[in-house]
């Protein structure tokens, strides 16, 4: 029969037909076995549990109640062996956290009926497994972390690194201070919930913005980390990201790294190896004349876990890329993916499969954790499927996987919930120009429909099927929108399912539209047409309304195929009945194109948010190395005056290399005048003849390393 268990057990044997549940259980092994999985155990079994009854054996490898079954039992770590059959029931690990998991398996093969005669021999692909909380933006709330931590016991995920980008005792300005009283409770709260879960809590500390190279610096952070050992804290981690100047020399950061490894992790009996985010932490960043990785491979103590994610800031993980860094590093790599973490295309919500990871790599990384979404909850169906990924990736099925997370996540509404996700999973035009999937088995409805609609012909089936599709849509926003089965997820998801609404009516009005237009029904067509402008306009207002950030305000969905869709079908329509009506219908408005141009690496694929009298460029978290000579150009759509324009680098010293110019024809310039405000920002404006070409350009020799902020142009 089909057992299902997550993550997929690496083999299971059926050995008999179902059996009848026992009316009650006797545990042998409670005084030995791991106290994390009996407390599991004793609270699953409740009242089943007595003197008498079918004997289940619990415990260890060594244990005396799992004596008979030892050679059974899976060598590697984490690993469990589990039988279920008339005589009795073992749940037995190679280690603790194995006998835990043996016990999680247990929970998900039991029914009150029946429970099926099996052999499980399961352990993980991968050593260390979990979520990295490293994004920026709003960190996790408390409550939403402790979700997590259940969430992660329940599907085998040992690791959780706590390292929020925008956390400022885990950052600037306060690394070097202790948390608040508040804070330290809570931490020390979650500490308790992990182990209860089996999960190792690791703390992380980002030092880099303004480390300075001297013992108080280096004693402030051994400090810090024995402020949170006491909080309870085991299991660390330096993060070294994001960082240029002084932080991000590789000998001064491996010697502050082996002093702590051999003065604190290594002289304390409990802490798990140290943990650290290289400051080139993916391979397009790599410059081997730097030696950066070379000082890392061959300075760092070998046990400490060296992170990477990937070839590129936001990529998939690849055997060849695995066995590159590997080569760097002298050590397997600890993998830090950065999916479903959205905060470069915070307007959108990553709710995909999980894809493109390679099914070999286990053998050359010792941990694979993913950086999440700030939308805990909505983070869940990604991590559901890491977590299957890691376990054991042979077997992985990517669909099978997704729809699995989505019935564990949302079992009331998971055919609703499947419609809204299908259609939320890529990111739109971004900055790393990571893509994924989205609704995918329409999109060959939608593409030939549109095409037949322009050439004249379509298949009416296809236009069933498209107004099926609406309808779906705008019934899943409804039912998601009343869902109370997970609260804090339709909290996370409203905006979006507000969104998802207008779009399923603006689909299913559209396509009312083109029959009206077909029919010459002048009347129809007029409402339909107002109806979804109408619905256009709400939709803008709703983008301005939620989410706003100062990165990617709004809330976009659907923004790769059927919004686009809409907007097509919309558009042929309405030009035919103009045509055919002499009349001049405004078309739905798009903003003036305005195009980048550069020869910065890091700014090519910048996208811009276009406003009707501004366009800004979207920031960047990452450091931006500006090459000498290199320069950032917009080109508008007109001549336009530029009443006001703002840079800002977040550059504390010498900014003289920067020079802004205007041009008419892209040929001849003029210098802007940049004036500096007190919060180091440059403004500029010009207000004379009226341009058509902005540029800022690195005039030094030199390379600079900057934060882009901010980057915006006012025209008039
Ligand atoms: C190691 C790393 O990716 N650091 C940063 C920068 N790269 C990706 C961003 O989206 C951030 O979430 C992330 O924290
Ligand atoms: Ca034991």
């Amino acid at each position: 029969q089909d057992i299902q268990v997550q993550p997929t057990p690496r083999q299971i044997t059926v050995k008999g037909e179902n059996m009848a549940t026992p009316v009650t259980f006797r545990l042998e092994g409670e005084r030995e076995a791991n106290p994390r999985a009996v407390k599991l155990l004793k609270t699953f079994l409740g009242d089943r549990l007595s003197s008498k009854g079918l004997p289940l054996y619990l415990g260890e490898k060594g244990d005396r109640a799992v004596q008979s079954r030892k050679r059974q039992i899976p060598e590697q770590p984490e690993g469990y062996y589990l039988e279920i059959n008339p005589k009795g029931i073992t749940l037995a690990g190679n280690d603790e956290r194995g006998t835990y998991y043996a016990v999680r398996t247990f929970m998900q093969l039991f029914r009150d009926n029946h429970l099926p005669q099996v052999e499980i021999r399961d352990y993980p692909d991968v050593r260390f497994r979990g979520v990295v909380e490293g994004f920026y933006g709003t960190p996790w709330s408390h409550e939403a972390r402790l979700r997590q931590l259940r969430f992660y016991g329940e599907n085998k995920l040992n690791t959780y690194i706590y390292g929020p980008k925008d956390d400022p005792y885990h950052s600037s300005p306060n690394w070097r201070k202790p948390y608040p009283a508040k804070d330290a409770a809570r931490i020390a709260e979650l500490v308790k919930v992990a182990n209860e879960n089996e999960v190792d809590f690791v703390w992380a500390i980002h030092p880099g913005l303004d480390i300075r190279w001297e013992t108080s610096d280096r004693d402030s952070l051994m400090a810090k980390f024995e402020h949170m050992y006491d909080l309870g804290v085991r299991s660390f981690a330096v993060f070294f990201d994001d960082i240029s100047g002084e932080g991000a020399k590789a000998d001064r950061q491996v010697e502050l790294l082996n002093y702590v490894d051999d003065h604190f992790v290594r002289v304390k009996p409990d802490v798990t190896p140290l943990i650290v985010c290289p400051t080139e932490y993916n391979k397009d960043w790599a410059r081997p004349e730097s030696g950066y990785l070379a000082t890392i491979g061959t300075k760092l103590n070998p046990s400490v876990e060296v992170m990477w994610t990937g070839d590129r800031v936001i990529s998939e993980i690849t055997r060849e890329g695995v066995e590159w860094i590997r080569e760097q590093i002298k050590r397997p790599s600890y993998i830090w993916w950065n999916f479903p973490v959205s905060d470069y295309v915070r307007d959108h919500v990553l709710l995909g499969e999980v894809y493109g990871n390679g099914k070999d790599i286990a053998g050359s990384i010792s941990g694979f954790v993913a950086n999440p979404m700030e939308w805990a909850e909505a983070s869940k169906l990604a991590i559901y499927c890491v977590a299957d990924y890691t376990w054991n990736m042979q077997s992985y099925d990517r669909s099978r996987s997704w729809h699995r997370a989505i019935r564990a996540i949302m079992p009331e509404n998971a055919e609703a919930f499947t419609v809204f996700a299908r259609h939320n999973s890529d990111l739109g035009e971004n900055v790393h120009r990571f893509r994924r999937e989205e609704s995918v088995e329409i999109l060959p409805v939608a593409e030939r429909f549109m095409k037949g609609y322009q050439e004249g012909r379509y298949d009416e089936r296809d236009f069933l099927a498209l107004q099926e599709e609406f309808e779906r849509v705008a019934e899943a926003a409804d039912l998601l929108l009343v869902d109370n089965e997970n609260e804090a997820l339709i909290e996370e998801i409203t905006p979006w399912l507000h969104q998802f609404k207008i779009l399923g009516d603006a689909g299913r009005e559209a396509l009312v539209m083109l029959k009206a237009e077909e029919r010459g029904d002048r009347e129809l067509f007029l409402r339909k047409y107002n109806h979804v402008k109408a619905l256009r306009k709400r939709s803008y207002e709703l983008e301005r309304q939620f989410n706003q950030n100062p990165y990617q305000p709004g809330v976009k969905t659907g923004t790769t195929v059927l919004q686009p869709l809409v907007l097509g079908i919309f558009t042929e329509a309405t030009e035919r009945f103009n045509r055919k009506n002499g009349m001049d219908l405004p078309l739905l408005a798009d903003y003036l194109p305005c195009k980048l141009t550069t020869n910065v690496p890091q700014l090519e694929h910048l996208p811009l948010q276009v406003y009707p009298n501004r366009v800004h460029l979207t920031p960047l978290l990452e450091v931006v190395k500006w090459p000498a000579g290199g320069y950032l150009q917009l080109e508008l759509d007109d001549l336009y005056r530029i009443p006001g324009t703002r840079m800002n680098f977040d550059v504390k010293g010498d900014l003289s290399w920067g020079v802004m110019e205007v041009s008419v024809d892209g040929e001849n310039w003029q210098v802007v005048t940049l004036t500096r405000d007190a919060r180091g920002r440059l403004n500029g404006k010009w207000e004379d003849t009226p341009v058509k070409f902005v540029r800022f350009t690195n005039s030094g020799k030199d390379e600079q390393q900057v934060y882009l902020r901010e980057f915006y142009v006012v025209f008039s």
